[in-house]
């Protein structure tokens, strides 16, 4: 299965960001992509307040019937990293989303771990003061296989994947706006662990650049194969990636190195 990641610089004006996803998802199904992943926030990235006002029902809204005409037409699955979705009035959802080829929704996986931290002196930042969290984990049946659900900060929670692998996924999506500072710290090094230690495909479609009001993403989207290699990098630009999804690579790495086999967890 060929994917397609898009990197992005999402701004605040929303149907500014729709026409410019549009134009690269096309690109990437003209070339062939069979599913194309965007990153997290990839319809709005702007400020806190604004993330009210451009909420949506999901599947009622502008981007979900966006999306889905899409996937239609050219007969592709497409990972919408997320769209912000209401919730309160106060409060809304990180939701991703998959489409399917006849534009129906097949995953639906709301942000679990909000991003609420202080690094002393560098950055903090509280998402949950806008975001409600989720309470469930997403697989997805793709024609690939078994596909996991996270976004983001859920990275860092090796738990939820290994919950995905042991259900039998083969492949994992971890959309981001991943910060700059603790991307280049933390980033390759975790997609790298959580693809390794389950054996599976990571797609890891980011956000680049500077977006209001003041985030700057780290941008680096990848996608990782079951041996943990990088088959795919993005340069430092809004662009598309590619990649052959090969089952073959999961069973090898699976057929060599049974770890997922090998668990004692009745001694720890
Ligand atoms: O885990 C990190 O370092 C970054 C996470 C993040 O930027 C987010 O979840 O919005």
């Amino acid at each position: 299965m060929k994917v397609a990641v898009i990197q992005m610089n999402t701004k605040s004006d929303k149907e500014e960001n729709l026409r410019k996803a549009e134009g690269f998802i096309r690109q990437a199904a003209d070339n062939g992509a069979e599913l194309i992943s965007l990153p997290e926030y990839f319809n709005y990235m702007g400020e806190e307040s604004g993330k009210i006002e451009n909420a949506e029902q999901i599947p009622d809204g502008r981007t979900t019937s966006f999306l889905s005409g899409l996937a239609k037409e050219y007969g592709i699955f497409i990972h919408a990293g997320s769209i912000i979705e209401k919730y309160s009035n106060e409060k809304s959802y990180n939701t991703s989303i998959i489409v399917s080829p006849d534009g129906k929704i097949v995953g639906n996986y709301r942000k679990i771990h909000l991003f609420d931290i202080e690094i002393n002196g560098v950055s903090s930042y509280m998402e949950s003061n806008s975001i409600e969290g989720g309470d469930s984990a997403e697989i997805v049946e793709l024609p690939f296989g078994k596909a996991g659900m996270a976004i983001c900060y859920d990275l860092r929670f090796p738990e939820l994947f290994r919950k995905y692998a042991l259900e039998g996924c083969n492949v994992f999506f971890l959309p981001a706006a991943f910060t700059q500072y603790t991307g280049m710290l933390h980033w390759e090094t975790l997609l790298r662990a959580r693809a390794i230690e389950n054996q599976c495909y990571v797609i890891a479609a980011g956000q680049i650049g500077s977006h209001l009001p003041g985030k700057v993403c780290y941008g680096n989207s990848m996608i990782i194969d079951p041996w943990g290699t990088v088959v795919a990098k993005a340069p430092e630009k809004e662009s598309i990636i590619y990649a052959e999804l090969e089952g073959e690579r999961v069973q090898s790495a699976r057929e060599s190195i049974p770890c997922l086999t090998h668990r004692k967890p009745q001694y720890y």
